[in-house]
């Protein structure tokens, strides 16, 4: 909690005058009825217009002043709420920001989503109602109780009765009514994740002609969500019938006994009236503070998930161990290891050891989930070796800070990311200070200048959300153009001509020999054709490095890659001795 209260810093001003406005508008409030009483009394009772007028426009005054009051309250309160949650937004934002694949994965984008949005939403509104009505209804509901006692000790006693008696519907229905706020809540986030993926893969439900089981699953999620709405709504629709029989048989008792009580001349009859309006007050501000807890109780639900949230640190700090260098391959695998699961969990790499020179292009192949990706989240450090160790450039990934680290990689996923903006924003994503020349020439060697070039708007050409206007090898180029323009060390290409046609892809990997200089290229990709013409080749299987060497060396001694060749016709079917490479 302590970390959320951080971002009250700057709006205690408006936290302390908030509800102090609000408890003026109270007090002006509990005036009303006893200035009716007065003119009551005093004013119709002795037939003193003067005195009536006078009091009505001490009414008229004590409205004016309330509206005022309430509405100083109403801005303060906005300002802090709204200046908070903004504040907590980006305090959350910057945190998931900041953890590592292994948190991410546990709690899911579709719970991160709803953290950010409903959940700081929630704690949003508690901020704002607390100003609002906190102090307001508690002292309204309190304070007529006090002013009933003042008027008439006995006839208030009938407010120490239905008083407990409303406060016990409010607290039954509560009761019942609480613990299915958060289940709601539950069920948003599941409406929330389903709406998400049908969003994003709207094209591939409609290519498998999914909508209708898509539409039962929504349905199914939607009803139950609407059930338990409906059921809680039903308990609360009972709030206020109940209370109101309750507070409305308090009025008859008080305007019987207030009647008999004023016939033998022990309370006067504005009085009555006022302890009339006393009891309506009561009533109200009760189911105020009752809609207050409700309020309170999701957005502790909200402040708590949110605290749980902010205390989880990421597995994977800066600098975790003490900077050591040592001669050695600019990349380095020693004897790797690694779970998602973490230690405990079953190996999805073993024992990987290999060498990059700086300069080299070294070809990753294997099977689909053979832990091709796995090596590139390795090494851009998203996940931490769960056992033995990888350097670059002589050092330990563990012994780098993080920028510095994700500085000299250039990464290009095998789901392509861009952002809306335009292609010179994504172009600039890592290198921000890149010139047109510079820009270009990425573009250029990404097999990109020519449609780039044919854009009315060139490198302003708008891309928009997840580079939807582009097609998908389109985006793979600009995303290859992208790490480029950063000129990194060591540049990860995971799958990254998947859609390209042979002649771009081919041209493409000329041009990244070419240009690339002393670039290291990890090469990832599940076509022999991609990878032959690398200096090494690493073969993947099943999480371990079954063979690495040149195209002809593994085509000589390694099945498995010589499997993948034959199968994806590069090479015939053949003993590795008659065999015919298709170079
Ligand atoms: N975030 C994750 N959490 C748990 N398991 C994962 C995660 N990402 C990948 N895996 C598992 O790790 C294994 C290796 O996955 P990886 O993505 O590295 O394979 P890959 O060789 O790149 O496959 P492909 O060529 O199909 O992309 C797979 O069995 C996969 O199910």
């Amino acid at each position: 909690m302590k970390a959320l209260c951080t971002n009250f810093r700057g709006y205690y001003p408006q936290l302390i005058l908030g509800p102090l406005f609000k408890l003026l508008e109270a007090v002006l409030e509990l005036m009303v009825p006893l200035l009716m009483a007065n003119i009551i009394d005093v004013g119709i009772a002795g037939g003193d217009r003067a005195y009536v007028l006078r009091q009505g426009l001490f009414l008229l005054l004590l409205a004016v002043l309330g509206v005022a009051a309430a509405t100083t309250c109403q801005y303060f309160a906005s300002v802090a709420a709204f200046g908070f949650g903004a504040s907590l937004r980006r305090q959350v934002f910057r945190h998931i920001l900041s953890l590592s694949g292994h948190e991410t994965d546990a709690i899911g984008a579709g719970s991160l989503i709803t953290h950010i949005t409903n959940d700081v939403n929630q704690v949003q509104n508690g901020v704002n109602m607390f100003i609002r009505l906190a102090t307001r209804a508690p002292f309204l509901a309190i304070g007529s109780i006090v002013m009933a006692f003042v008027l008439n000790a006995r006839i208030a006693l009938i407010f120490l009765i239905s008083t407990p008696l409303i406060v016990l519907v409010l607290y039954q229905v509560m009761k019942r009514t609480l613990p299915d706020y958060a289940r709601i809540q539950q069920r948003q986030e599941t409406l929330g994740t389903l709406t998400g993926q049908n969003l994003e893969g709207a094209r591939v439900i409609r290519a498998f002609s999914r909508q209708e089981n898509e539409k039962k699953d929504f349905a199914a999620a939607s009803d139950a969500h609407s059930a338990l709405t409906i059921q809680v709504g039903r308990i609360s629709a009972a709030l206020n019938p109940l209370t109101y029989v309750i507070a409305n048989f308090a009025i008859l008792a008080i305007l019987w006994y207030g009647a008999r009580f004023a016939d033998r001349g022990l309370i006067l009859s504005g009085d009555v009236f006022a302890m009339v309006n006393y009891m309506t007050q009561t009533l109200l501000a009760l189911i105020v503070l009752a809609n207050l807890i409700v309020q309170f109780t999701r957005a502790a639900a909200s402040a708590k998930r949110l605290s749980a949230l902010l205390a989880t640190e990421s597995s994977i700090q800066s600098e975790s161990l003490p900077r050591t260098r040592e001669q050695n391959a600019f990349l380095a695998f020693e004897q790797v290891d690694f779970s998602y699961a973490g230690p405990a969990g079953k190996n999805t790499l073993e024992g990987v050891s290999f060498t990059a020179e700086q300069g080299q292009t070294i070809g990753v192949i294997g099977g689909t989930g053979c832990g091709k990706t796995t090596l590139a989240n390795l090494i851009l450090r998203f996940y931490d070796v769960t056992g033995g160790r990888i350097l670059l450039d002589g050092q330990d990934l563990r012994s780098y800070p993080l920028e510095v680290l994700r500085e000299k990689i250039g990464y290009v996923p095998q789901n392509v990311k861009l952002f809306s903006g335009t292609i010179r924003s994504n172009l600039q994503l890592g290198a921000p200070q890149a010139d047109d020349d510079a820009l270009w020439a990425a573009l250029t060697t990404a097999q990109a200048r020519d449609f780039v070039q044919q854009k009315p708007e060139g490198l302003d050409t708008p891309v928009e959300e997840g580079g939807k206007n582009f097609s998908g090898g389109q985006r793979q180029r600009l995303t290859i153009a992208r790490a480029l323009a950063k000129r990194p060390s060591l540049l990860i290409l995971d799958d990254s001509s998947s859609a390209l046609d042979f002649a771009t892809d081919a041209a493409l990997r000329r041009a990244l020999k070419q240009d690339t200089g002393g670039m290291t290229v990890l090469l990832i990709s599940q076509r022999a054709s991609a990878v032959k013409d690398a200096d090494r080749i690493l073969v993947m299987d099943e999480g371990r490095l079954v063979g690495q060497g040149s195209h002809e060396e593994l085509l000589q001694n390694c099945p498995v890659y010589r499997e993948i060749c034959v199968s994806q016709k590069l090479v015939q079917q053949a003993t590795p001795e008659s065999e015919v490479s298709s170079r």
